[in-house]
């Protein structure tokens, strides 16, 4: 079984996440091994927004590597955190050698971390209007941050996009660009425009070789063109792989995972050596 675990361990940093050896390490800026300030993102492909563990499952067999449990009441994807249901959807994520995203919206600070250490969660998504005092209490407590920013769908010059980030620059934590959809927040199905962010990427994200994330109504049917035009490496998706809306299909997301070309699946679909087979029910 130890074995198994370098298995996931090795997986997760081949697909982008952080190096095992350094997981750990809460803040990148001081650390002098890595020298840098920014992070990679923690996973190349997210299902936002699982309810049950057959959703984990399905993300398994199809080679997502991270997967969103939904903490917002108001949301149609809401997980109640201290319920058995999600301990073990958690716990079969952990398992799988998944990341583990809890998101918040406006969630007290105590509470987005007594719910973060009790689910052992890798990372924590801010998708409200959270400050920057929060992401960095997160951060010290040794999480990775994933912040979601609200952008407009409409066509954006990068200066205004940077603008939309920019006093959250420095931070070691990874950029979820999501269509901004009001007062649901997200989830919204909204699709962003694509060149525009890879204009935005070419100016800024790369010349930092910082990790983000595109969001925003993506689905098996456009994501290699939104990834072509965005140039994202690392994607997130929640209503795209859902039917009926708020749940998820076993049919989509494998067809999204495949469709993106960042899973942990080959040209034919199969599983890649280095994950786990899904149903081999892998032990820590
Ligand atoms: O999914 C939700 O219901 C949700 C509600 C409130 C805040 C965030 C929410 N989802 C966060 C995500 O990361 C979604 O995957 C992202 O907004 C994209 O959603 P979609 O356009 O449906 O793919």
């Amino acid at each position: 079984m130890k074995q198994l675990s370098i298995d996931i361990a090795d997986k997760q940093e081949k697909m982008g996440g952080l190096p095992s050896s350094i997981a750990s390490v809460p803040n990148l800026i001081e650390n002098p091994i890595l020298n840098t300030a920014h992070p990679p993102a923690p996973f190349k492909v997210k299902i936002c927004g699982v309810r049950s563990s057959r959703d984990v499952q399905a993300c398994a067999d199809a080679g997502a590597d991270a997967i969103g449990l939904n903490f917002y009441p108001a949301s149609i994807r809401y997980v109640e955190p201290a319920s058995e249901s999600t301990k073990a959807i958690n716990d079969t994520a952990k398992r799988y050698g998944i990341c583990r995203v809890g998101l918040f919206v406006n969630h007290a600070s105590d509470q987005v971390l007594e719910v973060a250490r009790a689910l052992d969660l890798d990372a924590i998504q801010f998708h409200g209007d959270e400050t920057r005092a929060d992401l960095r209490r997160a951060l010290d407590a040794g999480f990775q941050v994933v912040r979601a920013i609200r952008l407009p769908t409409s066509p954006l010059a990068a200066e205004e996009i940077q603008s939309h980030l920019e006093s959250l620059w420095d931070l070691p934590i990874t950029f979820l660009l999501d269509a901004d959809v009001g007062a649901a927040f997200g989830g919204g199905g909204k699709q962003l425009h694509w060149p525009s962010l890879a204009d935005w990427a070419s100016r800024y994200g790369r010349h930092a070789t910082r990790g983000w994330v595109l969001a925003g109504g993506l689905d098996p049917a456009c994501i290699a063109e939104a990834i072509t035009q965005s140039t994202a490496k690392s994607v997130d998706v929640a209503s795209g792989v859902e039917s009926p809306r708020g749940q998820k299909s076993g049919d989509l997301i494998p067809k999204f995972v495949i469709a993106s070309g960042l899973g942990g699946v080959d040209e034919t679909g199969r599983l890649s050596e280095t994950l786990p087979t899904a149903g081999e029910n892998p032990t820590d």
